[in-house]
């Protein structure tokens, strides 16, 4: 039996929101927000419905707008139930996002009841980290509350490796992933009344898992949530909105049949107008790939010269390296502006770039008389605003994943763009006045680009996401319900992988004590391999094999390109105390176990080998993270505090190490030929090392890699040197 939460609690919570509101500088922009006139309808298609389908103008307020809506409602405010027991570890539904676990708890063996919460928080998913930690502190300043932990707030987020859940949260930004995960420990996503799904248009792997899960807990009879149910919305400027109504409309699991709908469930709500306009203006003639960043270049200087300022420029590229090209190509040119004509600062903005590195580029320029250009991948093409933004450049293209079915690998390819990212990319200016949008293609390259881009499930390798859906007690993973189910042989392939690292049981198939430990980490499956096999006590590397994750998973590599012979010369010295013949791995640890152990002046430390400082910054944050989950897990007793005597590791304890990457890399591994090239142990195709390694140019009798690219060659990064033994035993399964 539901019964309501004594009023009092969650008030205090609303009383600095109600203070603030009338000196709130936000607030009259907010009531000029498309989205304002539908608040009503919003509210009351909540009360009567399960599922709403919101969708609006890029620009029009759904991200920010609709949560604030809704978390006073009555229906959003937590009540108490009576609940089977939980007797995990954890014991708790905490919402700090840090993933906890529960290997005692045994619901079906405890029939006691207790009391347990249901609802009071809003979650609001996006694809990425960006949007999320964005949106969260642009919300929280429009509820005039502060996004502290600790403090008392409105508004929190959660993504990987970076959590701030003030004390009464009422609204939580987060990943996509970082839902799944909570889904792990609460299946019924008890502390929520309502999941928004937000940007739903960008169909990534999580997304679509997420949904299936929803559509679960919405056919199923709301038992765990003491018959509480939750709510569902789901908000894009771009979605396929009958694919998305169909999909939840049907509650027998994997059919299409309508016998049992619950489509009358379910409202749609087309929010109409947007803010401020956008001028489109279609390249006339197409701009070659080759020219792209010439083209970009240009068009940053003309709108430099005859627009006025304020008036900051983002431009769409496709990847990292083109990025820094057109930085250095703009960069120069504008040494040497004419007098009168506003300066130039460029902003790089990619998902590799430490977060601290990515927040630069939502700054106002501190210079007066200065333009502000953000160079960006599509990780700013949705949900984000980027404050001052009028003008975007779409040079048309951008980098995806792709997995190539004959070589069996995955690599990234730039193609054309769908039409709803055109749509998204333009949205990205007239949010806050008028804007312009210059496309570098011709109306006719546009009518040909498809409508919508492949779903993620479709293009990339799946192990992670079958291993996620076993995680979570999904058995049949055939008749988990998807909006486009991947083909069987794919799936097969993905099973083959995950039994190679143990995480399924070669008997049943069923997911095994490896596998449940795999999918708590927040990291992939294989390195979540990697630290189980650490952590054993044959193997006690498990801090080492943190440090050189959290290095992988900060971002771009640590090390800054060389850029010239002299600069090479200038830093070799110091980097090759550094480097270590066992390959990019060990090299990295060492890199980590310098640094922190580095007593005097850090930053002149990194500048003296062209360390990446930021990313170095980072990969500690994650190393501090990880560190804390495994000693929460009991697979760390004492966390050493730094700085700690540097000591390198000995060639014994290196080989120990690598054969743990090996448990979760064993298939990415390659021999070498009599040919001398490299030869891939699965579909065997060749490979070389690519030029970023520290073993470019070597011959080893075999290599492990982390990375498979694809682009004039097939090559290997973040390579090690292996023995060929240990890849065969690692086949084996030893
Ligand atoms: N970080 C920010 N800084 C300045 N203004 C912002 C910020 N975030 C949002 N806004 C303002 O709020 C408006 C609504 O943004 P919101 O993200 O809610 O729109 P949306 O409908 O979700 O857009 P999209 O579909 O593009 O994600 C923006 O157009 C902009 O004017």
């Amino acid at each position: 039996m539901a019964t309501k939460r004594q009023s009092g609690t969650d008030s205090a919570v609303d009383r600095p929101y109600k203070r603030q509101k009338k000196q709130d500088p936000y607030i009259v922009g907010r009531k000029e927000l498309p989205i304002w006139r539908y608040k009503d309808q919003i509210k009351e298609a909540m009360l009567k419905k399960d599922v709403l389908i919101v969708v609006g103008a890029t620009g029009s307020g759904k991200s920010t707008q609709v949560p604030q809506f809704l978390f006073r409602e009555d229906w959003c405010q937590r009540r108490i139930i009576k609940a089977p027991r939980h007797t995990g570890k954890d014991g708790s539904n905490k919402n700090d996002g840090v993933i906890r676990y529960d290997e005692d708890r045994n619901d079906a063996e405890d029939n006691r009841m207790e009391d347990a919460g249901v609802g009071g928080l809003i979650a609001i998913t996006q694809p990425r980290r960006v949007a999320a930690t964005t949106l969260a502190h642009r919300v929280s300043r429009e509820a005039g509350t502060p996004l502290n932990e600790g403090t008392k707030g409105l508004v929190g987020y959660s993504v990987r490796f970076d959590h701030k859940i003030p004390r009464g949260t009422k609204i939580k930004f987060l990943t996509e992933g970082m839902l799944l995960q909570e889904l792990i420990h609460d299946p019924n996503l008890r502390q929520y009344s309502a999941i928004i799904v937000d940007e739903i248009h960008e169909r990534s792997v999580d997304v679509d898992l997420l949904s299936g899960f929803l559509k679960q807990i919405l056919q199923g009879d709301n038992a765990g949530r003491g018959g509480i149910p939750l709510k569902v919305i789901i908000m894009s400027a771009t979605a396929d909105v009958e694919e998305i109504q169909q999909f939840f409309a049907h509650t027998t699991t994997g059919s299409n049949d309508n016998s049992n709908s619950k489509a009358s469930n379910i409202e749609v709500l087309q929010v109409e107008g947007r803010q401020h306009p956008v001028t489109v203006i279609h390249s006339p003639n197409p701009v070659p790939r080759l020219d792209v960043q010439d083209a970009i270049t240009k068009r940053v200087f003309q709108i430099n010269q005859t627009e006025p300022l304020p008036g900051d420029i983002l431009a769409f590229m496709t990847g990292q390296e083109e990025i820094e090209s057109t930085q250095k190509l703009i960069e120069e040119y504008a040494k040497s502006l004419p007098k009168g004509v506003p300066s130039v600062r460029v902003f790089p903005l990619y998902g590799q770039l430490s977060m601290d590195s990515q927040a630069e580029a939502f700054k106002p320029v501190k210079e007066p008389r200065t333009r502000k250009v953000v160079l960006a991948t599509n990780i700013a093409e949705t949900s984000v605003t980027v404050p001052g933004v009028r003008y975007v450049i779409d040079c048309g293209d951008a980098k995806v994943k792709l997995f190539l079915p004959n070589q069996q690998i995955e690599c990234l390819r730039a193609i054309p763009i769908s039409k709803s990212s055109v749509t998204q990319r333009t949205g990205r200016a007239g949010r806050e006045a008028p804007g312009k949008c210059y496309r570098l293609y011709t109306k006719g390259d546009y009518s040909k680009f498809m409508d919508a881009d492949l779903p993620e499930i479709l293009r990339v390798d799946i192990a992670g996401a079958i291993l996620a859906m076993k995680a979570r007690g999904i058995k049949d993973i055939h008749s988990f319900p998807l909006m486009d189910p991947p083909e069987p042989e794919r799936v097969e392939k993905a099973l083959v992988q995950l039994h190679f690292m143990g995480a399924l049981s070669n008997a049943t198939g069923e997911i095994t004590d490896i596998g449940k430990k795999m999918a708590l980490f927040p990291v992939t499956a294989p390195y979540g391999r990697v630290l189980i096999a650490a952590a054993d006590p044959s193997s006690n590397c498990l801090l080492e094999a943190i440090d050189i994750i959290s290095c992988i998973t900060a971002g771009e590599s640590i090390f800054y390109q060389l850029r010239s012979e002299e600069e090479a010369e200038e830093v070799e010295e110091l980097r090759m105390q550094l480097y270590r013949r066992e390959g990019d791995l060990l090299t990295y640890l060492m890199a980590m176990q310098a640094y922190t152990s580095e007593n005097t002046n850090r930053v002149v430390w990194c500048k003296d080998r062209r360390i990446n400082i930021r990313n170095i910054r980072q990969a500690l944050k994650i190393r501090k993270q990880l560190r804390f989950l495994c000693k929460d897990r009991g697979l760390i007793d004492e966390i050493p505090r730094d700085p700690q005597p540097f000591i390198p590791m000995s060639p014994e304890r290196a080989d120990i190490l690598l054969k743990c990457f090996l448990r979760g890399f064993a298939l990415k591994t390659a021999f070498l030929a009599p040919d001398k090239s490299y030869i891939t142990s699965q579909g065997r195709h060749q490979v070389a090392i690519h030029p970023s390694s520290v073993l470019r140019g070597r011959k080893k009798e075999a290599i492990m890699y982390l990375e498979h690219v694809v682009t004039q060659k097939s090559y290997a990064k973040k390579v090690s040197a292996v023995q060929a033994q240990w890849v065969l035993d690692a086949l084996n399964g030893k």
